[in-house]
Order: structure tokens, then C-alpha cells, then sequence
């Protein structure tokens, strides 16, 4: 069993706070701050340019993706980091559109976050060539794949509700219609266990700032299938994708493999606290993550259903069917939220209605589960989230 006493440690949680919102920004791993100290004195402060090869920053971004894919399912040489997962996400979608063409629709769901549907309606009205975004109901998905897909994209694991796709099963039916398919993995990086290879994924990307802990604004990665590696065409190539940067020809030709996916000049110092959130991971079996991940959710929906009956649990009772996140519905939510942050409990809300807790057990157990819950049953039993302070502020117009 994993130690999670012992990862516990390994972050920088303030003194008396519950932090329920890993699932939006990871907290400060301690070993980043000397890493990164380190790498600024050491490595920019006495290498300078020569850092990019005596450091190794040129190879970074595919060393730590290798690190990435192994908590997804995805061999070396297949992952790699860079950019944000909105650009990351432009860049699976226009690669997989150019491999499936002669269809017209792009397939997603409601459930998806916006900035996945922004970038897919502007890569579309880019092309230019009658492709349409096609947004279904979540649990109409699976009925909606059909010939005329060319591209299936959906986020695993839905930011607002918790629920889960079944990636194999939608995989599956999307190869078996001849379309092919784009996952975003920011809700499931090192949420649960996410196995590519055995999914058939053709693309898949995700952020590292939510259960990695990379930090604020840390870059992305995408994952290309192996079969797609030679044949994927970076639709964003910019100079680092190149098959040869430094020959600095005129003409782009795509780089090998997955260095094809790279755009620009990689976040070094970003990467560098990402690799040292990474070492957390070091010991840890993904399953203990999930099974302790559900545990905890299932602790929460107990414990707040029993003692705040107004709140309604908009996550599945089931938790093989969600990430590691739970919501409940309130039409002050908002205001409930900010009592919650008053005292020192941290979650987020999400429009209309949401008041979302992510559970991760890196750093995370029961004692806080139960000290949240009854810090909420106050704020309901109380009405605490009636005043004013924790009311948003009529818009000014
Ligand atoms: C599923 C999903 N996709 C895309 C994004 C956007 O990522 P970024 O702001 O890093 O581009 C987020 C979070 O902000 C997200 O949760
Ligand atoms: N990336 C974020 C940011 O830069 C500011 C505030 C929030 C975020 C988020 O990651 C939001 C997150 N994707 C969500 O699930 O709501």
C-alpha cells in the first residue's frame, strides 16, 4: 500500500487549511523550491546559452513527457510536453482532422470544458471547409458516432460534475465508424488510472497543474499514438518541430516521432518545478490513488448528504463512474463557497449552481474530509452564507 503519510509531507499545505482544490491547482511541492533555486543559480546562472545542451533544457520537454506517459498509459517517445493545454488541444484536433479527411463533424459533448469547444469552433472556421462541431448531451455520446465523425474530442472527465467517459468503449465505437479521437486528460492526469495504449487512444493531451502540482500556468502535453507518429501534421509548426531547428531552412519538414509536436522555445523554468512535483509520484501505485480517491469521495457524499440536506449531489453515487472530484448544487452556492474559503476550506464554484471539492490523495485524508464536512454543516445548519461579504457584488454596468 502507498504511504501517503509519507507524500503528505511532501507538499506545502498552509498551517490549518483544507485544501479541496487539487483539481484546479496542485499544491507547491517542497523539493520545487530548492530545484528551481538551484536550476537558476546553477544552471542559467553559470551556463547561460550553454545551458539549452549542458543542462539538458533542449531535451526536457521529452524526458518529462516520457514521466507524464508513464502515469498514462503511454510508452516512451509517445508524450511530450509544451505550450498550454488550450494550444495543445488545437494541435490534436488539427492533426487528427488532417488524418480523417473527407468527413464533416467534429463530435464533443456539453460536458466538455469551454475552452475545448472555443478552440475546436476556431480551428474549424480556420479550415474553412464546411467542418461543423457537433455538441451532444454527455449520455448521448456513444449514440452519436456515426460515419459522418471525423473526429471524436471529449474530456475524460467532465470539470463541473465528476462524471467519467468510458474511454475504451467510446474509443472503440468511434474506430469502428471510422473516426478517430482526441481525449483531454486534465480531469485525469494523476486522478485515476488512464491506460492509452489499451484504450486505442489516436491523441490525447492534458495539463499538469491540477494533479501533477507543476504550479500556476505549468505547460501541457500531448500524446500521439505510435501508429499516428510518423504521419501526424503539426498544424502549429512552429521551429522546435522541425526535423533539423538549427539548419534553419526556409521550408518546414516535420520532426521525428513525437518532436514533431513541439512548437517554440520550451518553459524551462516551468519544467523544471514539473519534474519536481513528478518525483511525488515516485512509490506510488496509481490503484492506491484511485482506491483511496473513491474512498474519500464516498466518505464526502456520506458526511455532507447526512448533515446538510439542502445541498444536492450532482456527482454519480458510483465511483467507478467519476473522477476524483464531487459536486452538490445549491442556488447559493457561490456564497456557501466563500463561507467555506473564510474558514480556511478550499474548494471552487462552478456556474450556475456548483460547489465542487477535488479529493487527491497525495496530501489528502479522511481527518480532512470529516473536518470539511462539518465545517460546511455550520455554514448550512447556521445559514453562515447569508451576508453580505460572501455575496457577489452586483455587476456595475
Ligand atoms: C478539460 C480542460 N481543458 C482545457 C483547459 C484549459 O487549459 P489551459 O488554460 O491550460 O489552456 C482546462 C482548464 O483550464 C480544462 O480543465
Ligand atoms: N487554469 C486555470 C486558470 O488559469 C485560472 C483559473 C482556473 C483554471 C482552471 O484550471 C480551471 C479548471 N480547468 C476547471 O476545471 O475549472
Amino acid at each position: 500500500m502507498t504511504d501517503f503519510a509519507r507524500t503528505r509531507a511532501l507538499f506545502d499545505i498552509p498551517e490549518g487549511m483544507i485544501y479541496l482544490d487539487g483539481n484546479s491547482l496542485g499544491p507547491l511541492p517542497v523539493a520545487a523550491k530548492e530545484r528551481v533555486a538551484t536550476m537558476l543559480a546553477d544552471e542559467w546562472g553559470k551556463h547561460l546559452i550553454k545551458g539549452w545542451n549542458a543542462a539538458g533544457w533542449m531535451n526536457q520537454s521529452r524526458r518529462i513527457g516520457d514521466r507524464v506517459g508513464k502515469l498514462i498509459g503511454a510508452p516512451e517517445g509517445t508524450t511530450i510536453m509544451g505550450d498550454t493545454l488550450s494550444i495543445k488541444v488545437y494541435q490534436a484536433l488539427a492533426a487528427a482532422l488532417d488524418l480523417n479527411p473527407g468527413r464533416q463533424v467534429v463530435l464533443s459533448d456539453s460536458g466538455n470544458f469551454p475552452s475545448d469547444l472555443y478552440m475546436a469552433q476556431g480551428l474549424i472556421g480556420s479550415l474553412g471547409r464546411g467542418l461543423e462541431l457537433k455538441v451532444v448531451e454527455p449520455e448521448a455520446v456513444a449514440d452519436a458516432i456515426d460515419e459522418t465523425v471525423a473526429v471524436l474530442m471529449l474530456t475524460e472527465v467532465d470539470y463541473r460534475t465528476g462524471r467519467l467517459h468510458d474511454m475504451k468503449a467510446l474509443t472503440a465505437k468511434a474506430h469502428a465508424a471510422g473516426a478517430l479521437t482526441v481525449w483531454d486528460l486534465a480531469h485525469s492526469a494523476g486522478a485515476l488510472p488512464v491506460d492509452l495504449i489499451g484504450a486505442g487512444a489516436d491523441f490525447a493531451v492534458g495539463c499538469t497543474y491540477k494533479y501533477l502540482n507543476g504550479g500556476p500556468g505549468a505547460p501541457a502535453f500531448i500524446y500521439v499514438a505510435p501508429k499516428h507518429l510518423e504521419t501526424a501534421r503539426p498544424a502549429l509548426s512552429g521551429w522546435l518541430g522541425h526535423e533539423a531547428p538549427f539548419a534553419f531552412d526556409l521550408d518546414y519538414r516535420a520532426g521525428a516521432g513525437i518532436d514533431r509536436m513541439r512548437v517554440g522555445t520550451p518553459p524551462v523554468i516551468a519544467l523544471t518545478v514539473l519534474d519536481a512535483a513528478l518525483d511525488a509520484w515516485e512509490g506510488v501505485s496509481m490503484a492506491d490513488v484511485r482506491a483511496t480517491s473513491i474512498a474519500l469521495c464516498d466518505l464526502f457524499i456520506a458526511e455532507v448528504e447526512k448533515r446538510c440536506p439542502d445541498l444536492v449531489l450532482a456527482t454519480t453515487r458510483d465511483g467507478e463512474r467519476r473522477g476524483s472530484q464531487v459536486s452538490f448544487r445549491h442556488p447559493q452556492g457561490y456564497a456557501i463557497m466563500q463561507a467555506l474559503i473564510a474558514r480556511n476550506v478550499i474548494g471552487d464554484f462552478r456556474a450556475p449552481d456548483a460547489i465542487r471539492f477535488g479529493f487527491t490523495p497525495l496530501y489528502i485524508g479522511e481527518k480532512d474530509v470529516l473536518g470539511a464536512a462539518a465545517i460546511l454543516e455550520t455554514i448550512m445548519k447556521d445559514r453562515l452564507w447569508d451576508r453580505p461579504e460572501y455575496h457577489r457584488k452586483a455587476a456595475v454596468t
